[in-house]
């Protein structure tokens, strides 16, 4: 144990509250029931295998992907968390097709802030016990407060994220966050139920060795990614880098801001756009990202730059050490202007 009690995330919150942009109180009340919604998915997670929460919840969302009973469960679980605490206006999620109006108070709508999110990040995993993630990304309202919520107050670029990050239910369960100052890491401990900062000021390393992309799609990348693979894989200087790749965003992400790497999802033929959702997972991480000295774009543009058109929209994401990014960007420019 370390010489000094750590701090929680509370008593980090009560000491941060100069910088939030925002009053302390409501952000607080926000990341209190995602804390909350995050211990009782970390419960359900570490369950899986004993109770009847395998597997496929027979259904499709909104994307056409299979949901797993954990993605539903894990759902449910944060919108009733943010619902019932008053602390944000309207959600968008992964799992529902629109956003849900969240009426509170006697006077309508009391919050600002709405919040996109996607419950459970790395679902094909749940079935072989392999880490899987909860991504949060929070914005203030554009529209009339005290009035329903409007699909302008989730279509917003991700520079306007006032807060953003990541639960990641692994070895162990920590939440990753941003507000705009740096990036904290906190690690749960399960038998009291507290949240210990134990990463302050995470950043990520300006250059890795380590690459994260689903190999298998290899003959349908744009020739930028190939070029960019064999760059990696080529016996010069500090490479062959290391091929990583765990099949969660949030727990590939995570290894390569403590040790350096890049994660890539291009487009390809099947997926012109990517697999990954702008709004509840790329910008979120790109936000992290930033924050910790790394960067993210499409393989041209900067995610948090990009204009949303619709709530579920896709985009290709290379994200990570800013000299890798860079260099794959470059592999990617050349082959545009081809
Ligand atoms: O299986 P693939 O196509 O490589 O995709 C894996 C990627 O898809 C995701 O699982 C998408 O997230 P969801 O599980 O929330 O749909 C990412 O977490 C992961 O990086
Ligand atoms: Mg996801
Ligand atoms: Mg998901």
């Amino acid at each position: 144990m370390p010489d000094q009690p750590l701090q929680t995330l509370g008593e980090f919150l009560i000491d941060k509250q100069d910088d939030f942009q925002y009053s302390t109180g409501e952000f607080s009340r926000l990341l209190s029931a995602i804390r909350l919604a995050s211990k009782v998915v970390n419960r359900e997670v570490n369950k899986a295998g004993i109770a009847d929460i395998i597997g496929k919840a027979g259904n499709e969302n909104v994307q056409g992907e299979e949901q797993q009973k954990l993605d539903v469960i894990a759902n449910e679980i944060f919108i009733t968390a943010l619902s019932q605490r008053e602390v944000v206006c309207g959600i968008a999620s992964e799992e529902n097709d629109d956003f849900i109006d969240i009426k509170c108070g006697e006077n309508g709508h009391l919050s600002k802030y709405v919040v996109l999110i996607d419950p459970l990040d790395g679902s094909s995993n749940i079935d072989v016990n392999v880490s899987v993630g909860t991504i949060f990304s929070i914005f203030r309202r554009v529209t009339e407060p005290g009035t329903p919520v409007q699909l302008e107050d989730f279509l917003q670029k991700g520079i306007n994220q006032i807060a953003a990050g990541y639960v990641i239910y692994g070895s162990s369960t920590m939440i990753v966050y941003t507000t705009g100052n740096g990036v904290n890491g906190f690690t749960l401990d399960p038998s009291l139920g507290t949240y210990y900062l134990s990463h302050p000021n995470m950043t990520f390393p300006k250059t890795g060795k380590i690459y994260s992309i689903n190999e298998g799609n290899y003959i349908k990348f744009p020739q930028g990614v190939k070029n960019y693979l064999k760059y990696c894989q080529m016996e010069e200087g500090d490479r062959p880098y290391t091929s990583r790749y765990i099949g969660s965003l949030v727990a590939d992400f995570h290894r390569n801001m403590l040790k350096g790497g890049i994660y890539i999802y291009p487009s390809y033929s099947q997926a012109p756009n990517g697999k990954l959702r702008l709004l509840y997972e790329c910008n979120p991480m790109a936000f992290l990202a930033e924050q910790a000295g790394g960067k993210a774009t499409d393989g041209f543009r900067r995610i948090l730059e990009i204009e949303p058109t619709e709530l579920h929209q896709r985009i290709p994401f290379f994200c990570g050490s800013v000299d890798m990014v860079e260099k794959a960007e470059e592999f990617m420019r050349i082959d545009s202007v081809k």
